[in-house]
């Protein structure tokens, strides 16, 4: 009854931290995301959880082999206390002993983590970079056989060499258990007046322990892996949830009812990465978008318009300086449901398989058309929320992007180099027809763009340069030009 109890509760308890750790990353700053890395994610994600989940599965044969070791020192108490004494200050004894190599064997499991988080980190790049390393056989060479190898080799010794410890000290314990068998025998007599029915007792007791010790000695390696698992999820989960995003899951509080500005007044950012020395600073920015404004952010690659972008979405919390909409500072409590203002499309834009939160009637109505107008229709289709595919090029998938932030119909818009992977007839498209209707809808539009040709349907351009503003220009209207 025990072991079904408890193989229910660690497969409980993996459902639940598999759970909490995707809320943690979910509810965590977007930076120390990026900091971790996603393959140290998806280590934990995969390989913590399930070791967590397998030491608890062995914690029933613990548990009932523990009792049985208890119920036989209850029964050698009465036979004689100061003999079972002895035998517990021998077997004390020994696990203080064999305590340091067990410790020794846990450093190794510790490191072969670290080791997994790298290998983690070749799996991501064998299959992102999988193209660039077919393409070359130089590249590859050196991939598999410096990276790759390296790290799985330092991952098999570190294991082996835990392994190897674990045994040895498995295999001494029962040496010792041995040698406590000796010595009651044939050296206790000699010293102690000890009858030959305690003596009997207390060997068929000890043999008997044999059994439940191997079976607690063995399962000791698959705790340790558990408890370097969980000490992993702990620190994981302490680095994710430092500064976690306290308003995730609360109602907006931040809901408009009417237009309003954005200001931004000297706000500063610091990209700060322990483990790399590549520092960039931006701002500081001030900056004051107007209610249903067409704002182009443009200026050379890394002067920071995605950084901005970030900071203007509430993803990315400013060092430094004030964020304001309608009038309302902005600060931790409320940048959650600040940026339920924010439909935005990334330049690297990730399309989930559904409209995902958005498939009521009204939304598919709408996805649909959006459909049409994107000429994704002979591409795919949408039924009950869910496109038929997302096996897209990556112009369209960008389009099908732009459609789902079309369906989420929010008061700002951002767009992150969209039109830069779409045809000149969609650019045209994008440019004279999707932003002026969003304008027309009173939607405030944000568009970072290097595409000059269409400058001139910006009611302002905003040029960055080395994390700062450098010019921001209030653009001549169409009409203006034309006359
Ligand atoms: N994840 C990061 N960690 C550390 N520094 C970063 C990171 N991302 C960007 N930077 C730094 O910030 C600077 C601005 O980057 P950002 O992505 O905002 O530029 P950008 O203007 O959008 O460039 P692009 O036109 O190439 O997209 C870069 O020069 C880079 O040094």
């Amino acid at each position: 009854a025990s072991q079904i109890l408890l193989s229910q509760i660690a497969q409980e308890n993996l459902f639940k931290i598999r759970l909490w750790l995707s809320h943690s990353v979910l509810a965590a700053p977007l930076r120390n995301i990026q900091i971790l890395g996603p393959h140290k994610l998806m280590a934990a994600l995969t390989t913590d959880v399930d070791n967590v989940v397998t030491a608890q599965e062995v914690l029933p044969t613990l548990f009932i082999e523990g009792s049985k070791v208890l119920a036989v020192f209850v029964y050698l108490w009465s036979v004689s206390p100061p003999f079972l004494l002895f035998v517990f200050g021998f077997v004390a004894l020994s696990v203080f002993i064999l305590y340091v190599p067990q410790k020794w064997a846990w450093s190794f499991l510790d490191r072969a983590r670290l080791t997994e988080n790298a290998i983690f980190g070749h799996f991501r790049a064998a299959t992102e970079g999988g193209k660039e390393l077919k393409m070359s056989a130089e590249r590859r060479r050196a991939f598999l056989d410096d990276e790759l190898l390296r790290s799985a080799h330092a991952l098999k010794m570190q294991r082996m060499k835990a392994f190897v410890i674990f045994v040895l000290v498995d295999r001494s314990a029962e040496m010792l258990f041995f040698i406590l068998l000796g010595v009651m025998l044939f050296i206790a007599p000699r010293y102690a007046s000890v009858s030959q029915g305690t003596l009997t007792s207390f060997v068929l007791a000890i043999i008997f322990l044999g059994g439940p010790l191997t079976a607690v000695g063995g399962a000791l390696p698959t705790i340790g892996k558990g408890v370097v698992a969980l000490r992993n999820i702990e620190r994981l989960g302490l680095s994710l949830s430092k500064e976690t995003d306290v308003n995730f899951r609360t109602t907006p509080t931040f809901a408009l009812t009417r237009p309003a500005a954005l200001e931004l007044s000297k706000i500063t950012h610091l990209y700060r990465n322990e483990e790399s020395e590549v520092r960039h600073q931006l701002g500081p920015i001030n900056l004051r978008i107007d209610p249903g404004a067409l704002l182009f952010v443009t200026g050379g690659n890394g002067s920071g318009k995605t950084t901005l972008a970030l900071i203007l979405l509430g993803l990315f919390p400013p060092d430094d300086g004030e964020i304001k909409l309608g009038g309302r500072r902005v600060t931790d409590e409320n940048r959650e449901s600040y940026r339920q203002n924010f439909s935005a499309v990334f330049a690297d834009a990730y399309v989930f398989d559904s409209l995902l939160g958005y498939s009521g009637i009204e939304s598919q109505a709408r996805a649909q058309e959006m459909l049409v107008a994107l000429k994704l229709e002979n591409k795919l289709q949408i039924s009950d929320g869910r496109f038929s595919t997302t096996e897209l090029s990556r112009g369209q998938r960008k389009r099908l992007a732009l459609l789902t932030a079309y369906v989420e119909d929010r008061p700002f818009y951002l767009f992150d180099e969209w039109a830069a992977e779409q045809d000149p007839q969609f650019r045209d498209v994008f440019y004279h027809q999707l932003l002026p209707e969003l304008k027309a809808r009173g939607k405030t539009v944000i568009v970072i763009t290097h595409d000059d040709r269409y400058f001139h349907i910006a009611d302002q351009v905003l040029r960055m340069d080395a994390g700062k503003i450098v010019s921001f220009a209030e653009q001549p209207r169409a009409t203006e030009l034309q006359s």
